[in-house]
């Protein structure tokens, strides 16, 4: 065992979170976080038959990577598990061109919430009848760029654009598919920010004031809007799926009001994304299968008792997608041990990116798996927090990591589960340019986005 570099042993550290015991193996791998093809060769991190120290040598530091084997098996169990449903990624989680034409080649659809996605779709030249346009806010261009490529579905989220979106379709000639956004009034087990189905929060008509009857209401009175179905969706990062049901079992009945009232019956239930994933081993989602088969037992119950026919299912993952096949390796730059009031030692581990490739953990206080990913180590655990290089104190990407105490400036790190809401979120925030992301498989890699350059950054800057 090597000493550490700069500051007391593993012995000294008394830390508040150290009551939590540190991983019998600070080396492992754990299926349940890590991508399907992560393994250690002669304790080096390898994804997709790829050497992380290679993949840095060729891309440079950070790097995000997406297992490709890891991603095609997801989609799969989407498309298995939710078989005569569809699938709409939802491009939010993480977007570019190649991965939209990956997206579309594998069968599924895509939902798109701003003109700027909607563009990477069209430039992916992926079949429009397969998006589905959301947002709360979305202006009229983006209404009539939408309506112009004819995508096939745009999600209504307010009376204003309900008028907004007839009058362009009207003008457009175009008879437009919507779905209206209805809100359960579920309060989903998530952080606050990304629960999006209790009452007082900006998206969606509200189902028990009477708001989503009344937008169905105006929507069918207009000719130039077809409703073909509603919409929910709960929120982000659940683990619990009793939510998912409450709130299918609410919408079920809302179809079932509009039959009674307009003797209409839609044809479409979309129940959103919001699927959690495992970030560190103590993370426990719901197994995918599971999931799709209750929803399904759910809907077709409640539309039982309705004496509905049974709408066709949409889901919109995100998250549960992409985010456990993608990492992002940083490098280690400093390792300094500070010396807390209560004696306690902290070993900030600085790295080469920050909040500005994962805001996560500063936004939602997210937890994450870290590794030390280009060599094997068999020192003793130091509990370290690991950190960016931007001018905030918050500027943490895992904030208790457990990490070989020989950790030292040159090493690579490893995070797990960044392949959703990193990139996609990423800012240039003191000027850092954001990573590139980079497909891994069978020992070979290829480019999806790019590293920034300074170029990038003064592109936009008048001089
Ligand atoms: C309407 C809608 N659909 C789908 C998603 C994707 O969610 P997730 O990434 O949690 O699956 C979101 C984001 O929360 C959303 O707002
Ligand atoms: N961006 C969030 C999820 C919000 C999803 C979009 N409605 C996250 O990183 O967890």
């Amino acid at each position: 065992m090597r000493a550490h570099p700069a500051g007391p042993a593993h012995g000294d550290l008394i830390h508040p979170a150290a009551a939590a015991a540190p991983p019998d193996d600070l080396s492992e791998l754990h299926p349940a976080v890590w991508p399907a093809t992560a393994e250690r060769i002669d304790g080096v991190v390898h994804l997709g038959g790829m050497d992380v120290r290679d993949l840095v040598a060729e891309h440079g530091s950070p790097l995000y990577l997406l297992d490709q084997a890891d991603l095609a098996a997801r989609a799969r169990t989407f498309r298995e598990a939710f078989a005569g449903a569809d699938v709409y990624y939802a491009g939010k989680a993480f977007l570019s061109v190649g991965f939209a034409r990956w997206v579309a080649s594998e069968g599924l659809g895509l939902d798109v919430c701003s003109g700027g996605e909607l563009g990477i779709a069209l430039r992916a030249d992926f079949p429009t009848d397969r998006i589905a346009m959301h947002g709360n806010n979305k202006s009229d261009a983006e209404l009539r760029r939408a309506v112009a490529e004819r995508v096939g579905c745009v999600v209504l989220d307010s009376y204003v654009e309900i008028v907004r979106l007839a009058d362009i379709a009207a003008a457009a000639g175009i008879r437009q598919k919507v779905m209206i956004r209805t809100t359960v009034g579920v309060e989903a087990h998530t952080h606050e920010f990304i629960a999006t189905a209790h009452e007082d929060q900006k998206f969606g008509f509200s189902l028990s004031s009477g708001g989503a009857a009344e937008a169905v209401r105006r929507v069918l009175a207009l000719p130039s809007l077809e409703l073909v179905g509603l919409h929910s969706h709960i929120g982000s990062q659940i683990f619990d799926t009793a939510g998912f049901e409450v709130a299918a079992k609410r919408v079920v009945q809302l179809l079932a009001d509009i039959r009674a009232e307009h003797d209409v019956e839609l044809t479409e239930l979309d129940l959103g994304g919001g699927l959690g994933v495992a970030y560190t081993v103590d993370d426990d989602p719901a197994q995918l299968h599971r999931f799709a088969a209750d929803l399904r037992t759910i809907v077709a119950y409640e539309c039982g008792r309705h004496g509905l026919r049974l709408p066709r299912l949409v889901v919109e993952p995100g998250r549960a997608l992409v985010g456990p096949a993608g990492i992002t390796i940083y490098e280690v730059g400093t390792v300094k041990p500070v010396q807390l009031d209560a004696g306690a030692v902290r070993h900030f581990v600085s790295v080469d990116g920050g909040m500005s490739d994962n805001i996560r953990t500063a936004l939602y206080d997210a937890a994450y798996t870290c590794v030390l990913a280009s060599r094997g180590s068999d020192a003793e655990p130091m509990l370290a927090r690991v950190v960016g290089k931007h001018c905030e104190s918050g500027d943490i990407v895992v904030k208790d990591a457990w990490l070989p105490s020989d950790l030292e400036p040159g090493d690579l790190l490893a995070i797990a589960g960044t392949g959703a809401y990193c990139r996609s979120m990423a800012s240039n925030y003191n000027q850092v340019p954001r990573p590139p992301v980079v497909s891994v498989g069978g020992g070979q890699s290829k480019v999806l986005l790019r590293r920034e350059t300074e170029d990038d950054l003064l592109r936009l800057d008048a001089g």
